[in-house]
């Protein structure tokens, strides 16, 4: 009754806003942000609501909420909006939250939330009649690895799984599932699904990712299925990239280019781009999987492209751009072997070499999964 309750009170707050197709509470800090020059449209990003009883299917248990007293963790129907925010510390946990004080509690709190959201992910997305499967690196997918073992053989044994690196081949090797390599799928051929994770996710699901140094071969992976899944906890959601995640955009590039790809960088307006170093673990530069580096380039936060012909009349700011102005910028200097902006389209949208995913997870910091799907 509580929970039909609160429910019923979320709903009410829904405000409907001719031609856009998302859902959001009417004292979202977005609310501020319509009408302005650069948020001028919401995107057509459905919020989704889910919860039903996940702690039971997915195992967990809700005292490793260190926080949250338990008779507030609800997974019965309730209704769950996302909380986007435009710029600004948007990783900041809900107030029922602030409870988990020490580091410790925040970190269980933070991977409790990747759990959760890769469960739900893979309960929905992982269907028995799938053979190809696309893992993807990072400590999100740790889980989500996790989530697929627990299916058990029954399900598992007619799959192959598709490893974005070194780290996801050893996790599906590990769980026991069968590895297969993307160099071995036929041309004429996609994976059913992909799972992810992703660094920031905005409000028209594009993403960054290459935080962990992976991110060419995850590329690869993603724009080989037919639907490719991110799964990320609640510090990851984000309205515009580059609001939460000021480490800049992670690039992958040849050695030897290395310096001159700084100078265009620079040139476009990246502020202060460096050379990501392989310390503590390895004295110089980090290397990745392929044997490339990573340039970190951060910019000022990205625009949707519906921001920018708002600001038409305006003249931007000298480095800033809308996603897709900046990856195809990006991805066209000589030297740069991938990018870790995933933009463009989806696997619904078209049907192969999509980059962006068709859902995205992300595990809230009350307990409950937010789903944006496109
Ligand atoms: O390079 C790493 C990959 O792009 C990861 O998927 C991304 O950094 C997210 O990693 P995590 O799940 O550890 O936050």
């Amino acid at each position: 009754m509580r929970n039909r309750t609160a429910a019923t009170t979320l709903r009410k707050r829904v405000l409907i806003i001719p031609g856009v197709t998302r859902h959001r509470p009417r004292n979202s800090s977005l609310g501020s942000a319509v009408g302005s020059p650069f948020y001028p449209a919401l995107p057509a990003v459905q919020v989704a609501a889910v919860s039903a009883s996940l702690s039971t299917w997915a195992g967990l248990d809700l005292t490793s909420f260190p926080t949250t007293p338990r008779s507030s963790v609800s997974f019965s129907h309730r209704t769950c909006f996302a909380t986007t925010r435009r710029a600004g510390p948007t990783s900041t946990p809900p107030s029922s939250c602030t409870m988990a004080t020490t580091a410790e509690q925040q970190a269980q709190l933070v991977e409790t939330s990747k759990r959760l959201a890769a469960f739900q992910a893979v309960k929905d997305y992982l269907k028995p009649e799938y053979t190809r499967i696309g893992i993807g690196s990072g400590s999100t997918v740790v889980y989500v690895v996790e989530a697929i073992a627990a299916l058990g053989p029954a399900v598992t044994s007619t799959m192959a799984f598709y490893p974005t690196g070194a780290q996801s081949e050893e996790l599906i090797e590990a769980a026991g599932l069968r590895l297969q390599y993307i160099s071995k799928l036929p041309a004429d051929q996609q994976l059913d699904v992909a799972f992810d994770g992703a660094d920031e996710v905005d409000d028209d699901l594009n993403l960054i990712k290459g935080g962990g140094a992976c991110l060419w071969q995850e590329k690869i992976v993603a724009a080989s299925a037919r639907q490719f899944v991110c799964v990320a906890d609640f510090r990851k959601l984000s309205s515009r990239l580059g609001t939460a995640w000021k480490k800049g955009i992670p690039i992958e590039v040849l050695p030897m280019a290395a310096p001159r790809v700084l100078g265009e960088l620079r040139r476009l307006g990246s502020l202060d781009p460096c050379i990501r170093p392989g310390l503590p673990g390895k004295a110089g530069a980090c290397v990745t999987d392929n044997g490339m580096w990573i340039i970190d380039a951060p910019f000022p936060p990205l625009l949707l492209s519906g921001d920018a012909e708002a600001a038409a009349a305006d003249p931007r700011p000298v480095g800033t751009w809308t996603v897709d102005e900046l990856a195809d910028r990006l991805i066209k200097i000589p030297g740069v072997a991938e990018i870790g902006l995933f933009y463009g389209k989806n696997g619904l949208q078209v049907a192969s070499g999509a980059q962006k995913p068709v859902a995205a997870y992300f595990g809230m910091a009350d307990g409950t999964v937010t789903v944006k799907t496109a």
